[in-house]
């Protein structure tokens, strides 16, 4: 991933010894804080290990303990990209995202209480306009795509999914003093309307800014599907007013969104076209198990690992290699459809000569700040069978339900019209 994303955004963190006692206790304490849909999760209670990883609450590009306050905001994007394979065989995936589908299942299956408005592809357009509509939707309906800490400390977003914190008034009164940090903005309304709108345009501006480090140029999936989703409320407004969504500005090539969209798009064959190629390399398995070492299904994940990645090709030959190279691109582009972005943001004194590339040039105040990724171990190859049927069940419930709504709500306003001919008589 640091091949991938930069050095600068990437942190690996170092593998740790723990007594094996303590990691039990440490299991039996956090297992009820743990969201109900993750309670089949458990640590690893065995190896004795752990990985140790900096606080990414904090701003990075300092080696030590800061003492000034700090905010981070966390976003979990998800899939900013539309299949363009042509192995979908549902015709809904080439018109909207995964995410705005999944949206409907989870309400469904009471993982949320509410369809959120935020759409991937409004985030990953490199469009001010879309990206601001994302943020704010993100802080409308924060679920686990948003979550906001002062100083370490969760102040927005959820903790998990029975304490959601989402109260923008009290969100304003926390962040005014880094962003209107000497002028007396009076509060009510119109001060948290300020404050959040700042708060979108930093983190807009952040997330558009680049470093150049990195190998992404490597990766050139080349197709390139819809980059508007049909579900999207800001793209079904425009749609309305019979305009075309302003598509995308494109995003700058060195900043992190490009660079996690070009990881994500190592997903060349959607699951449809990569399903029959993992029960390949699994008949393969099944012949020679030992096979799997050489295979690296469980690393290392080293340079020849990263080198295979870089093979873009769609061409099936029938080979085994051939589809190890595509499970093994599928694993790495899951892993960057579900890691986090963590922006740390932080006042810096206006006479502190740092480094002008870290500083949002803010309009009330001087703001250093640092990006990372989080989450970014390798998603296990056992996961694949699960993701096929996911795959399955999010569009089947979207076709059957939102899509039949829509078409019944067109079908009864066709009918509404007819029923309400108007006949105008000559007087
Ligand atoms: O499949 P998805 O898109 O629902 O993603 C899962 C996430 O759900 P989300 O859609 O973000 O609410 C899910 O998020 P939550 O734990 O529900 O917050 C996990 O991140 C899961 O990864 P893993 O199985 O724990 O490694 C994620 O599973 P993977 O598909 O990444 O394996
Ligand atoms: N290094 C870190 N610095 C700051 N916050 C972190 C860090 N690592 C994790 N977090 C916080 O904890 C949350 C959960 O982390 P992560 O997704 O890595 O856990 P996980 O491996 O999925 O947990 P599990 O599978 O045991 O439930 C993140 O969304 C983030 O808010």
């Amino acid at each position: 991933m640091k091949e991938f994303l930069g050095e600068n955004y990437v942190h690996c963190g170092e593998v740790v010894q723990l007594p094996l006692e303590f990691v039990k206790q440490l299991c039996l304490k956090i297992q009820c804080e743990r969201p109900e849909s993750r309670c089949d999760k458990d640590l690893d209670t065995l190896s004795g290990y752990a990985m140790c990883l900096p606080n990414l609450t904090r701003l990075q590009t300092y080696r030590f303990a800061e003492h000034r306050p700090i905010l981070c905001v966390e976003i979990k994007p998800k899939c900013g990209f539309i299949p363009f394979s042509s192995n979908v065989t549902h015709e809904m995936k080439h018109k909207v995202c995964r995410y705005c589908m999944h949206q409907h299942l989870k309400v469904a299956t009471g993982k949320w209480k509410k369809i959120s408005k935020y759409c991937p592809l409004d985030l990953y357009s490199g469009n001010k306009q879309r990206m601001h509509f994302a943020l704010k939707s993100l802080l409308q309906e924060a679920q686990n795509n948003l979550r906001i800490f002062k100083n370490g400390e969760l102040i927005y977003g959820c903790g998990d999914a029975r304490s959601p914190v989402a109260d923008w008034r009290e969100l304003a009164h926390h962040l005014k003093p880094f962003f209107f940090p000497s002028n007396g903005l009076a509060s009510g309304p119109h001060c948290t309307r300020a404050v959040i709108r700042e708060l979108v345009h930093v983190i807009t501006w952040v997330l558009l800014s680049s470093s150049d480090k990195g190998r992404t140029s490597a990766l050139r999936p080349g197709l390139q599907g819809p980059r508007v989703c049909e579900a999207s409320p800001f793209s079904r407004s425009f749609r309305h007013q019979g305009k075309n969504t302003p598509e995308h500005s494109g995003l700058p090539k060195g900043c992190l969104l490009y660079k996690t969209l070009q990881v994500q798009m190592l997903d060349l064959l959607d699951i449809e076209g990569l399903y029959p190629l993992y029960n390949r390399v699994e008949q393969y398995l099944e012949d020679f198990p030992e096979a799997r070492k050489t295979l690296q299904i469980d690393g290392p994940y080293d340079e020849a690992f990263y080198q295979k990645l870089l093979d873009v090709s769609t061409e099936d030959d029938g080979t085994v290699a051939f589809a190890l190279t595509k499970v093994q691109q599928y694993r790495v582009a899951m892993t960057a459809k579900d890691c986090s972005i963590m922006i740390a943001l932080s006042p810096c004194l206006q006479d502190a000569s740092s480094d002008q590339r870290a500083i949002v040039p803010s309009s009330r105040s001087r703001l250093a700040f640092s990006v990372s990724v989080l989450d970014l171990d390798l998603k296990p190859y056992e996961s694949i069978p699960h993701q096929y049927k996911l795959d399955g069940k999010i569009v089947s419930y979207y076709s059957k339900t939102v899509h039949a709504k829509d078409d019944a709500m067109m079908s009864t306003r066709f009918k509404e019209s007819e029923d309400c001919t108007l006949v105008l008589h000559k007087v």
